[in-house]
């Protein structure tokens, strides 16, 4: 592999920011120091687009901001950006585009791909969307006993559920259609036993999501769900839908059931929530006005994100920021905590949106990267974490946390003050504690009982979660992960690195079929550890 060409790690202002990260490990730029300097909140937070971005307790200095802003000039970020929303290949591995941006285009201008103009199939595909939901919602579109559809099962995996989880879980207060909306994403036999438990089969639509329309799990469960209701008595192919690319098996005949809805190649799984991916079963669980609302909060963010100069574009210094933690003061991992139990399905997103996108080892030229791209990303609401794994937040290995704060609680405030404080306030004091204690620490005589501090966050904040603001939140966290990108110089859009799995357990698909069909079929030829595992499987227990 080429060991020269353009890496951001050999250039000049790399070199400073190493040399700063060392100077900043000096006592007087501890952050308890940091967070007393006058102006402090005011001069590293960022108010945009109905989005708070506080990044005072992040170990960052004026100088520190500089620097990374150099940084950001010299990968010309702004120009990567610009390109990607404007239609360019950038996902040059696969020679596509990654235009998800363009799903919550509202303009009237052209984005061109290839020369054509993307728009007319994205429009046309919301259309198509939003009069199916209106058919299931009025009892136009009925099961095939004339029930009205009351439960939506997603089948779907990875991208193709994920973010629609997440979002559907961000917006529960809003779900006022009567739709129970159900997840089958796991091969494990749990996930569709269980949603069996649940689901009324005449009333139940499902709809089976997969830009390959090859993924095994997806397929297995698409099988297993139509099996069941045709053993139910009931034609399957009237309960389904599919979301799928252009020409896929599941995009015509038999496979497609009720109707297709199209996702495209330009917009990669983990990137395509505002696409038909969450447009579809979105649209059904709350109305597709309000998925059109949670598409203009993203596109806000969106706009914001490719004009708004460097030390006011929040993604931006956010990714910047997110950079400084993990290759210079030496963060392998990030948190997100959302002070916010409908966020409790973020993380989940947050890790296949970053982990798939930035954990990559070569840069877009094809160069080995000499520095980690990509963080492991994990994360649960608060105040939970508190009871979970912030013991080793405050005195064990560090990582930088994002917390989330939403200002005004969902659910009307009852008359009942425990301790004297609402829930909500409980929250919130619980949110601005934890914050201040992992940068300020706490001196103590008992070792065990000594806080370092000098533990970065920082601290979203929104004012509620309405669907726009939800938006506003998925494309901040796109727009961060394609800004880290674009600094490190990687590809984003590719996911080369799920490959060797899949090839590895579809050759032991083969051995298990073999086995299944003739019982005299051994795996002696197998190397000895995996010989020993499909032993148990075939046993069905540990040996004696
Ligand atoms: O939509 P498909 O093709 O079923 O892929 C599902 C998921 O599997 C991956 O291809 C690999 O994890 C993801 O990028 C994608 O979201």
């Amino acid at each position: 592999m080429a060991e020269n060409g353009f890496r951001i790690s050999k250039t000049p202002v790399w070199k400073k920011l190493k040399e700063h990260a060392e100077e900043m490990k000096k006592p007087e730029y501890h952050l308890k120091h940091l967070v007393q300097q006058k102006g402090r909140l005011a001069n590293f937070s960022l108010k945009n687009v109905d989005f708070f971005y506080d990044f005072s307790r992040q170990r960052v200095t004026e100088k520190t901001m500089d620097l990374l802003f150099e940084l950001a000039d010299t990968a010309d970020v702004h120009r990567k950006y610009r390109a990607m929303a404007e239609g360019q290949k950038v996902n040059v591995t696969e020679n596509r585009a990654a235009l998800h941006t363009a799903a919550r285009s509202f303009s009237s201008q052209s984005i061109l791909m290839d020369g054509k103009n993307v728009m007319g199939e994205i429009d046309a595909v919301r259309r198509q969307i939003r009069a199916f939901s209106e058919k299931v919602h009025n009892g136009t579109l009925r099961g095939s006993t004339g029930k009205v559809f009351r439960h939506i099962v997603v089948i779907g995996i990875g991208g193709s559920y994920l973010g629609t989880e997440f979002v559907a879980n961000a917006l529960f207060a809003f779900a006022d259609k009567g739709m129970e909306l159900h997840f089958l994403s796991n091969v494990d036999s749990h996930n569709f036993e269980t949603i069996k438990t649940k689901i009324d089969p005449e009333s139940t639509l499902c709809i089976v999501i997969s830009k390959s329309f090859t993924t095994v799990e997806t397929m297995a469960n698409a099988m297993q769900m139509k099996a069941y209701l045709s053993s139910c008595g009931l034609d399957a192919m009237k309960h389904c839908v599919t979301v799928t690319s252009k020409g896929s098996p599941g995009d015509k005949g038999e496979e497609s059931g009720i109707e297709t809805f199209h996702m495209f190649d330009f917009i990669g799984g983990r990137f395509s929530v505002t696409s038909a991916v969450g447009g579809v079963p979105l649209s059904l669980y709350l109305g597709y006005d309000r998925f059109d609302r949670f598409l203009e909060g993203a596109r806000e963010v969106d706009i914001h994100t490719k004009y708004a100069p460097s030390p006011e574009n929040i993604p931006l210094v956010s990714a910047l920021i997110g950079i400084w933690n993990n290759n210079f003061l030496g963060y392998q991992a990030q948190a997100v905590i959302p002070y916010a139990s409908p966020l409790s399905k973020l993380a989940p997103h947050i890790q296949q949106l970053n982990m798939e996108s930035n954990g990559k080892s070569v840069t877009i030229n094809n160069y080995d990267l000499d520095n980690s791209s990509g963080v492991i990303i994990f994360g649960e609401p608060g105040t939970n974490a508190q009871h979970s794994f912030f013991q080793l937040a405050h005195q064990g290995h560090p990582f930088p946390i994002d917390f989330i704060g939403v200002v005004s609680p969902q659910y009307p405030e009852g008359r009942c003050r425990p301790h004297g404080v609402s829930n909500h306030q409980e929250l919130w004091a619980n949110l601005i504690s934890q914050a201040t204690a992992l940068a300020v620490g706490k001196d103590a005589e008992e070792k065990t009982r000594f806080f370092q501090g000098n533990r970065p966050s920082s601290t979203i904040l929104l004012n509620d979660l309405s669907p726009a603001n939800v938006g506003r939140l998925l494309a901040y966290y796109e727009a961060q992960t394609v800004y880290k990108a674009f600094i490190w110089d990687i590809n984003p859009f590719d996911q080369f690195g799920v490959e060797l799995g899949k090839t590895i357990a579809n050759d032991l698909r083969k051995e298990i079929v073999s086995r299944n069909t003739n019982d005299g079929h051994n795996f002696k030829h197998m190397d000895e550890i995996t010989r020993f595992y499909l032993e148990r499987l075939f046993a069905g227990k540990l040996p004696e």
